[in-house]
């Protein structure tokens, strides 16, 4: 039978690709699709690409019409999550796409968000050591923030395996427009964002530091240090990370360490050595590009990963886990394959 699913956030760009996934995905009927300042409009009028939605009016979020769902996707900003999730009943499948249950340390939460702490849920990033297994079954799942997710898969290979030393990490990653979501903002009028690319949340200010930094403590007990720089760039969708650390190995031992860790993955595509990840090969698709190599000369492992930032980045992972918080194949209903070019 299939599994009826809400969307909260339907108006919004997680919550649209988290509809997108879900219109061509065989285990689920989609229920209620709700928005905040949108409700009573017509979805059509807001993602013209969903057509099949077209006609559907966009409900108020509250609890009440969330519960009775066997699944429910939360794509609201940070902090209006945790009240929802809370009164949802036990064994409905809440998965969050925003950030509040992402952090396991309260300290990291005061620092970087600040309001009430909620607590922490599964982490949704499968290809995490152990991940896989708490979210399996799991009923609260919170969806990663889309620079730690590919900061981490580019990065966790080396990690895990102790080629690099943790304590000399550096993330720059170029993100488009669309990660900053929906809602006006002034830095990201038209004519500020056209033709330029730009950094902001410089000098480990940047609310996924805390995130990346958690996420790569599980694969080691040695002290992780990251450095994270966010860039914009004039692209609807993708991210690209390039992260680096000191090493001693060389580019091949690099190379196999990392086609050792990917092998079984089925969304983390370790490009043939000497082919870089570019985003236009990830939009639309559910897959992490990811290459490795050694800067001889600056003794650095230097990896690069490309994701769609709406895909993998989120609403493609919170169908991958919704997935695996049935018991379904984790891939349903998700694809590794582009839109190119
Ligand atoms: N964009 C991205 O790449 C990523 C986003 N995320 C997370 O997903 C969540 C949604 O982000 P995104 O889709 O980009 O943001 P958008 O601004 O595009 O969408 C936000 C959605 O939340 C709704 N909303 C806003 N305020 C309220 C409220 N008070 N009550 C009910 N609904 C409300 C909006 O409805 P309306 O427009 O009708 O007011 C809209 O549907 C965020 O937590 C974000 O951090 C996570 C990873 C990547
Ligand atoms: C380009 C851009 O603005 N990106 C967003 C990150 C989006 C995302 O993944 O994050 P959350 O779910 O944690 O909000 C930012 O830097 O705040």
């Amino acid at each position: 039978m299939k599994r009826r699913v809400a969307v909260a956030g339907a108006s919004g760009y997680a919550g649209g690709e988290v509809l997108r996934l879900l219109l061509t995905h065989p285990e689920v009927e989609i229920g209620a699709i709700t928005a905040g300042s949108n409700a009573g409009e017509l979805l059509g009028s807001l993602q013209p690409h969903l057509v099949p939605l077209a006609d559907r009016v966009l409900d108020e979020t509250t609890v009440e019409v969330l519960a009775g769902h066997d699944v429910v996707f939360l794509g609201l900003p940070h902090g209006q999550s945790a009240v929802i999730a809370k009164a949802l009943p036990d064994d409905t499948v809440v998965i969050d796409c925003g950030a509040d249950f992402r952090l396991t340390d309260e300290s990291a939460w005061d620092t970087f968000y600040g309001g009430e702490y909620a607590g922490s849920w599964p982490y949704g990033l499968p290809e995490l050591a152990g991940q896989r297994g708490l979210i399996a079954g799991a009923t609260r799942i919170a969806v990663p923030g889309c620079y730690p997710t590919v900061s981490t898969l580019a990065l966790a290979p080396a990690v895990a395996a102790g080629i690099v030393d943790v304590s000399g990490i550096v993330v720059v990653a170029a993100s488009g427009t669309s990660g900053a979501g929906k809602a006006p903002k002034t830095n990201l009028l038209g004519s500020e964002v056209m033709g330029s690319a730009s950094a902001y949340g410089v000098g480990g200010t940047h609310r996924h530091t805390p995130e990346i930094t958690q996420n790569l403590r599980l694969l080691t007990d040695d002290d992780v240090r990251v450095s994270f720089t966010p860039l914009l760039v004039p692209m609807p969708r993708g991210i690209l990370a390039t992260c680096s650390a000191p090493t001693t190995v060389s580019a091949d031992e690099a190379y196999a360490t990392y086609q050792r860790a990917c092998a079984d993955e089925p969304f983390v595509h370790l490009l043939p050595q000497g082919q870089w990840p570019a985003t236009k090969s990830v939009v639309g698709s559910n897959a992490v590009h990811v290459q490795v190599t050694v800067d001889e000369t600056a003794g650095r492992l230097v990896a690069v990963a490309a994701v769609d930032n709406l895909a993998k980045g989120t609403g493609g992972a919170a169908v991958q886990c919704m997935n695996l918080a049935l018991g379904l194949p984790e891939t349903t209903g998700l694809t590794t394959i582009g839109l190119a070019p």
